[in-house]
């Protein structure tokens, strides 16, 4: 087992999947010990000697954020993405005004309700390049008492024949896809970390980028973003049809969209096909798949650590709700106790496709993207072109690039969990709604029943 608690030596034990929880206050230390991480722990100089960083995110609280990092890092340069405009971009600057080495990039947000969603890190040490992709707002509230998810690669070395977008790249197109992504913020700020990504070797990275950025693309556009991205890496390696089309797909999120009237505007032909497609997928419609959606019941958040307001981080509005009840009964509860987090209300959101016996997957994906069609896009024009409001990024663990397997072996014990195996965040099989669970919607009150601090819910 783990020898010291140093953050590095976590880091270690999870090679080579390298995914993570964030570390939950209020829980037995039996769940905070292997893959789990505090931004503290990732920022730690064990991890590596920082030069400076970059932090692409939603919402930032910026003296709380400058204390995670070690008090010798706390005045190296820092660039922080946001997709802020008007009053917010004004306060989010005042915030970093006595900070002199913070800088912002605003993300151009051009379409209408459209959200900088992306929580993405860049670690320049002294030795190399840390990537880390995650579903975590910098706000202290986001890294207390939440199930939140982690990607951290690798410490990227500097390559030696200076900068190359191909070079250095890995069997994932890791860099190719990266650069690609960043080069959609047509930002001036960020050409520096463009330089720099470019000048690294990244052919360790055995993940594959799943990204969204706002446009109306076409063409081979089309397939560089959102469900159709996924839906083109898993037509090159996903599970074989004859393995896994009778598996189920699992969508897991904090927040959902406007879906339409019906299964059929969306959810389950064109964003489920994707989520379904297996490799060399013909156009042929194949076998229905099962499709299970995980999302907090009203119970699952009055009873969470944090009682009603963890239902502040989970935006699902009376108004979208009631325009779709086909949707709820997709529906299954939170439910982690293998991970020690059933209390601990998820902001995570993944994707997978397990076996219909529950002990193994085809694929897992870890993003910032909810269910909704801003964020993983909606096709357009007899389908020839995708439509995404939001930036967005998560990574796809794909069997072959991580273990030698097809499949991988998975499970939320993470007290049993060997080293090739997926810890889950949250138990399987997934456990549907009763008859009386409601899903959590946080712009109703909730007043039947107290929650865990003994107060009820009257939003105004
Ligand atoms: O946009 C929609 O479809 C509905 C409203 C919504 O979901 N808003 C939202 C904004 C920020 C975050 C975040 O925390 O970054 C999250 C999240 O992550 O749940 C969700």
């Amino acid at each position: 087992s783990l020898t010291s608690k140093e953050p590095i030596d976590i880091f270690t034990h999870a090679q080579p999947l390298s995914f993570f929880l964030t570390k939950v206050h209020g829980i037995s230390s039996d769940y905070n010990g292997a893959y789990t991480m505090s931004l503290r722990d990732i920022l730690s100089e064990s991890m590596g000697n920082l030069q400076e960083s970059c932090q692409f995110n939603y919402m930032f609280e910026i003296p709380w954020l400058i204390q995670q990092y070690p008090t010798s890092f706390r005045q190296k340069p820092l660039l922080c993405v946001h997709g802020f405009q008007g009053g917010q971009k004004a306060g989010l600057e005042a915030d970093a005004r006595k900070f002199t080495n913070i800088k912002f990039c605003q993300a151009k947000l051009e379409m209408p309700y459209g959200t900088h969603h992306t929580k993405m890190m860049f670690l320049m040490y002294d030795n190399g390049l840390r990537v880390v992709i995650h579903t975590a707002n910098l706000i202290e509230r986001d890294w207390h008492q939440k199930t939140q998810g982690i990607w951290i690669s690798p410490v990227f070395p500097k390559l030696k024949s200076g900068p190359s977008p191909t070079q250095g790249d890995s069997p994932t197109h890791f860099k190719r896809d990266l650069l690609q992504y960043v080069a959609a913020y047509k930002a001036y700020q960020l050409k520096d970390w463009q330089d720099h990504i470019s000048r690294h070797d990244l052919s360790s990275a055995n993940v594959f980028i799943v990204g969204s950025v706002p446009g109306r693309h076409m063409a081979e556009k089309k397939h560089w973003f959102g469900h159709m991205k996924l839906r083109k890496l898993l037509n090159e390696n996903g599970p074989v049809k004859e393995q896994a089309s009778k598996w189920p797909v699992i969508g897991q999120f904090s927040s959902i969209g406007s879906l339409g009237a019906s299964k059929e505007n969306w959810l389950s032909v064109e964003f489920l096909q994707s989520l379904a497609t297996v490799k060399g997928t013909s156009s042929v419609p194949l076998a229905p798949v099962e499709f299970k959606l995980i999302f907090p019941t009203v119970d699952n958040v009055r009873t969470s650590l944090e009682g009603y307001p963890a239902g502040g981080s989970i935006p699902y509005s009376i108004n979208v709700a009631k325009k779709q009840p086909w949707l709820h009964s997709y529906f299954h509860q939170w439910k982690s106790e293998g991970r020690g987090r059933n209390r601990a209300m998820p902001h995570i959101k993944t994707y997978c496709r397990p076996s219909p016996t529950w002990g193994e997957a085809a694929w897992f994906l870890v993003t910032s993207s909810n269910l909704s069609k801003a964020a993983w896009g909606a096709l357009e024009k007899k389908g020839s072109q995708l439509m995404i409001r939001s930036y967005e990024i998560g990574v796809l663990f794909i069997p072959k690039y991580l273990v030698e397997n097809a499949v991988f072996k998975c499970s939320s014990k993470v007290k049993e969990a060997g080293q090739k195996t997926f810890v889950l965040p949250y138990d399987l099989p997934p456990r549907a709604y009763t008859k009386s669970d409601k899903p959590w919607i946080w712009d109703i009150a909730h007043k039947e029943l107290p929650d865990s601090n003994g107060n009820m819910w009257c939003p105004s």
